[in-house]
């Protein structure tokens, strides 16, 4: 293992890590780095939650000159919530050297962000729309840029993302040093994403697996109009401490949120056509323990980092094995443990065989619970519960009336009672939630090694990428960012 301080770093950036709380370098960390500090282009793939941000960071914190007040790092994410994640951990990192980071995204009022522009920024991470739209005004000037960034960069150079990108390329120097960074890096999308860089070196950090190997992978075989009463069943036998489902289109995530709501979880829906403020406080409520259940499009599927997912579900199987990687890869993150559990409606079981192969994980099987296992669920957690409060020792008011109690009842019908209260018991409320169609059956034999889906990555297209139920950035440029590219994105 590598301690972050026998990689050659600043003082000031050591300090900075130390407050970060990191001692030893991740894999793909100790890799990217020196070579990074060389000004190497790197293409780096890294499971789900293994440090790729502070990969990156820190080589091109380490790179600004803070006594120049040009923009000289650019850092390229696919969602809004991404952009400001990542501005932040790039904050922490450049803390030391005072390097001042400025995130813009779309969604944010412009005029705000031309103000902070102005506020002479080194590292700017932003949404391609939003970039575009600056470079448009001339609000942003990329001339000086030395280090360029795409986060999630196979996501960024599919199609729909294509042009943005090539544009905003077309505007930093050809000098500049490239990095990109996934979880998933496709064949032929890495081969696009060469074209834009100079005799780059792949860093994959070498793991059997594409996945986490501290995530549990299961699925339940469960008809589509079961599939609401299984997961509802799965997270009460589960008791997730935070839970993100993962559902196809906008419209699921709404009814999702609706119903669960209704059964009396603690849950809340985000995707593309909510405001970018409501985007944000939903987010912020699921971080801050507010709402334990996050009910998400693929929007939420990549680079999120929030602490205390135990369980991620999949409530319909994602089109694409990559879109799978990344979403369970919610849960499980900094060497945490996680469970993932997808549902898979038996006609579309050659999804789950195509996941499979690309990740080369075999997800178990698992039963989906009857009332009885939830019921046992609910009272376990209602005894974990009593347990918590008994340590907590705040209870001292209470002790004259558990007394009288304990003279007239006997001790085991009064603690069952007590438990009864405290548990929340299975809720059937009658829900309604749209059959949506199965995916069409897989057309294995047409489809090439590599891309691991049915899209065709190519540097032309404006035809439209054929999956991505999410919303992006689509609303945040006025210009360079023609709408109608992705086929679902009206759902
Ligand atoms: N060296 C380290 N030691 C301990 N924790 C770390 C270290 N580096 C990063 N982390 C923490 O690990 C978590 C995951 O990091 P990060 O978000 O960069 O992962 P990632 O590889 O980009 O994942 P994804 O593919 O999902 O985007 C973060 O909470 C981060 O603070
Ligand atoms: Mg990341």
């Amino acid at each position: 293992m590598t301690k972050f301080k026998d990689l050659n770093l600043s003082e000031a950036t050591l300090k900075a890590i130390d407050k970060m709380g990191f001692e030893e370098a991740t894999p793909i960390q100790s890799e990217t780095i020196p070579l990074g500090l060389t000004g190497k282009d790197i293409i780096g793939q890294a499971q789900t939650g293994t440090g790729k941000t502070t990969a990156f960071g820190i080589p091109m914190v380490e790179k600004i000159d803070t006594k120049n007040d040009a923009i000289q790092g650019l850092i390229i994410a696919p969602t809004r919530e991404l952009a400001i994640q990542v501005s932040e951990e790039l904050y922490r990192i450049g803390s030391g050297k005072r390097a001042r980071v400025l995130a813009v995204y779309g969604g944010q009022d412009i005029q705000r962000q031309i103000r902070a522009l102005k506020q002479r920024p080194h590292i700017i991470v932003g949404t391609p729309g939003r970039i575009l739209d600056h470079i448009n005004r001339r609000t942003l000037k990329l001339e000086n840029i030395q280090t360029l960034v795409l986060d999630e960069a196979d996501e960024m150079l599919n199609m729909g993302f294509i042009q943005d990108i090539e544009s905003i390329l077309s505007n930093v120097p050809p000098e500049r040093q490239t990095l990109l960074f996934s979880a998933t890096m496709p064949g032929p999308i890495r081969a696009i994403a060469e074209r834009f860089m100079k005799d780059p070196e792949m860093i994959k950090v070498k793991a059997k697996e594409m996945t986490v190997s501290n995530i549990d992978q299961y699925y339940v075989k469960v008809p589509q109009r079961e599939k609401f009463d299984v997961l509802a069943r799965l997270m009460d036998s589960h008791s997730p401490e935070l839970a993100i489902i993962f559902g196809r289109t906008k419209r699921r995530v709404d009814e999702l949120a609706n119903a669960l709501s209704l059964r009396g979880y603690q849950a809340e829906g985000i995707h593309g056509d909510l405001t970018q403020a409501k985007r944000l406080t939903v987010l912020n409520r699921f971080k801050a323990g507010k709402i334990d259940v996050l009910v998400a499009t693929d929007v939420a599927a990549r680079g999120l980092d929030i602490s205390g997912v135990t369980h991620v579900y999949n409530y319909d199987i994602p089109q694409d094995p990559e879109s799978y990687v990344h979403r369970i890869g919610r849960t499980g993150r900094a060497g945490k443990e996680g469970m993932a559990v997808t549902l898979v409606d038996p006609r579309e079981m050659s999804y789950l065989r195509e996941v499979e192969r690309t990740t080369k994980k075999r997800m178990n099987p698992m039963e989906a619970p009857s009332w009885d296992d939830a019921l046992s669920g609910l009272q376990q957690a209602a005894v974990t519960e009593l347990e918590e409060a008994i340590a907590k020792n705040e209870w001292a008011e209470y002790r004259a009336f558990a007394k009288d109690m304990l003279e007239q009842y006997n001790p085991e019908d009064l603690v069952a009672a007590a438990l009864k209260l405290i548990t929340k018991e299975p809720d059937r409320t009658p829900v309604h939630i749209t059959n949506e169609a199965a995916l069409p059956q897989r057309r294995d034999k047409f489809r090439s090694k590599n891309s691991g889906g049915s899209r065709k990555p190519s540097g032309s297209g404006r035809q439209g990428g054929g999956r991505s139920y999410g919303n992006r950035d689509r609303k945040s440029g006025s210009s360079g960012s023609g709408g109608g590219r992705r086929k679902y994105s009206s759902n």
